[in-house]
């Protein structure tokens, strides 16, 4: 494979003094260097009354060559996270860093060129351009980002995720879950630091949703790269390293190495979180 390996969790994981405080405070668990890092995001909208609190202070840490998942109640804030996370908004205060780089204060054409060589993305509704052929769409990033297009490494890339014949073809003539294989080709074709995944099996079948699933795994085992994905499902959140949680725009805790149950469990408890604390506001 074209893309950087990068090393696993045993390989990279050094003995370090009991009393040597972690590199990254926000996740003891990781020694490497943080792909994200916020550091008292806050984001809100509107004024005055009307305002609405999407995220109230967020400091956490997302490790470089990980998989982590961002779950949360309706309303907690995933997108606003993710969103200001990924540069494609920016927190009312505090700081993005991306590999080390403040992002927050960048001028917008800078933010664009960063978006489009740093960083992948995979939506929900796989947002494929229906004119392109698929291995156009693949080599749209470096086509945008004006660097040469690979060819070579495209066509690697639809090996990868299963689609090696259908370079040719429209994303018309594929299903959700090839048009969703063919995003995720389309996300690693710069070698993104990050790739942002906005609730990538939202609109896929079961199967389809595994395939893609083991795809994104694969992609961070065997292909170095780094994801954080947004997910309301606890069976997709499953499949991450580590699984943070929001509740009320702020981090409510975390889980290493999830299983769909935990992850369940959790989510039923902030879920019930919220009505008490209504219950309590109004008395
Ligand atoms: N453009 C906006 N203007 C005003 N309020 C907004 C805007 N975008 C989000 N919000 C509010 O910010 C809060 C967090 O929204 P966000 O979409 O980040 O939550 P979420 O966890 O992704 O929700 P869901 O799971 O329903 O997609 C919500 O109260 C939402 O109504």
């Amino acid at each position: 494979m074209a893309l950087r390996r990068h090393r696993t969790h045993t390989e990279t994981r050094t003995k370090r003094p009991r009393s040597e405080a972690p590199a990254y405070p926000a996740s003891s668990h990781q020694p490497v260097p943080a792909a994200v890092e916020l550091r008292s995001v806050v984001r809100t909208y509107g004024r005055g009354s009307a305002t609405v609190h999407a995220l109230r202070g967020i400091d956490l840490a997302l490790p470089r060559g990980g998989f982590t998942a961002v779950m949360g109640p309706s309303g907690s804030g995933k997108s606003t996270f993710l969103q200001c996370a990924a540069g494609l908004d920016r927190p009312s205060s505090g700081d993005v860093l991306l590999g080390g780089e403040s992002i927050s204060g960048l001028r917008e054409d800078r933010l664009t060129e960063l978006r489009r060589s740093r960083i992948g993305f995979v939506f929900q509704s796989f947002n494929l351009l229906p004119s392109l052929t698929v291995a156009q769409n693949v080599l749209l990033p470096q086509r945008l980002a004006g660097v040469k297009q690979d060819h070579r490494l495209a066509q690697q890339l639809l090996t990868e995720v299963g689609l090696p014949a259908h370079g040719d073809r429209r994303p018309g003539q594929l299903s959700g879950g090839q048009q969703q294989r063919v995003a995720i080709a389309r996300a690693l074709i710069t070698r993104p630091e990050v790739v942002f995944a906005d609730e990538p099996t939202g609109a896929l079948d079961t199967q389809a949703a595994q395939e893609v699933l083991g795809l994104l795994r694969r992609a961070v085992d065997s292909m170095g790269a780094t994801v954080v994905m947004v997910t309301h499902d606890p069976v997709a959140a499953s499949h991450a390293d580590r699984v943070l949680f929001l509740a009320d725009g702020a981090f409510a805790g975390e889980l290493h190495r999830p299983d769909p149950q935990s992850v369940a469990a959790r989510m039923a408890d902030l879920a019930a979180f919220r009505p008490i604390s209504f219950a309590g506001a109004a008395a």
